[in-house]
């Protein structure tokens, strides 16, 4: 398949979906209905990084599960190239904000890296090579033999990235997975994925409430509103090139531009 045809089998279609659920206090009738989003509409382009961007609650989480088929809809339609989303695949992978819920503790580095290959019976010379090349790009070489229970936040995360990256999945959805790192360790994580993105042509949507972060990272920014019946306010575009200086006067002006959006109270409500 050429790297065209790739890339629009991996474009993500999203046209007025919602997410809603029934709001009736316990022991009442009535049809009072809550939307967390309404009537989102999005595409993401194979191969592009997108960043959603938004207040805490505003319904961030429930989109990207939506799209990671954990979270069924309630309206509206989502496509991954010409096919409908109606439960996980192993085209989309999901890289959450703490590591320790998705790695297996009785598993060392290297083992949960290439857990996903083993299960699809890749030979061992093969898995080797490739859990080789993914711990060392997340800078775990020498800790390979290590459990779970012997690393930092930090070193965990990077196990977790390098699983989801070892199954090589052609979308990548990652929500806030460096919102609990310290800071230094964060811009490493950071800078790491922008260059494992820029090498491997992915899909990503990565989710934030970080302006900087966003904006370090993202090709085009998708402000919600705050909810409920939360949408994508705006879409800014980041023409900066890689890798990016946060203290250039572009970025710096971008993310007054990006701050001023949320001070002047266009989502309606306070931010972050
Ligand atoms: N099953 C559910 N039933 C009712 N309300 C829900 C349900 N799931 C989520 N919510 C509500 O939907 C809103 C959006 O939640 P969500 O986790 O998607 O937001 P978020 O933007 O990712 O927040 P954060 O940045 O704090 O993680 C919240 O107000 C939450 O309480």
């Amino acid at each position: 398949m050429s790297l065209a045809n790739l890339s629009s089998s991996n474009t993500i279609t999203i046209e007025r979906l919602s997410k809603s659920y029934a709001a009736n206090k316990p022991g009442s009738s009535g049809g009072a209905v809550h939307y967390i989003i309404k009537d989102v509409d999005l595409v993401v382009r194979g191969g592009e990084f997108f960043v959603l961007l938004g207040p805490s609650g505003c319904g961030k989480s429930t989109l990207l599960n939506i799209i990671a088929g954990f979270v069924s809809k309630t309206g509206g339609d989502l496509r991954v190239g010409d096919v409908e989303v109606r439960k996980p695949g192993q085209d989309r992978a999901v890289v959450f904000q703490q590591a320790d819920s998705s790695l297996f503790p009785w598993l060392t580095v290297r083992q949960n890296v290439e857990f996903g290959l083993k299960m699809k019976k890749t030979p061992k010379d093969e898995r080797r090579r490739i859990s080789d090349r993914f711990i060392r790009m997340v800078s775990l070489f020498g800790h390979e033999n290590k459990f779970p229970r012997e690393l930092s936040g930090g070193m965990k995360q990077r196990v977790q990235l390098a699983r989801v990256l070892a199954n090589d999945p052609a979308i990548l959805l990652m929500d806030e997975p460096f919102g609990a790192l310290d800071a230094m360790t964060r811009r490493t994580m950071q800078k790491e994925l922008s260059q494992i993105w820029r090498e491997t042509n992915k899909t990503v949507i990565f989710v934030t409430h970080d302006i900087q972060e966003a904006i370090l990272l993202g090709e085009r920014i998708g402000v919600m509103s705050s909810g409920p019946d939360s949408r994508i306010a705006d879409i800014y575009d980041v023409p900066l090139p890689y890798p990016r200086d946060a203290a250039s006067a572009e970025f710096l002006s971008l993310n007054r531009r990006i701050q001023s959006h949320f001070d002047s109270g266009l989502e309606g409500g306070g931010y972050p």
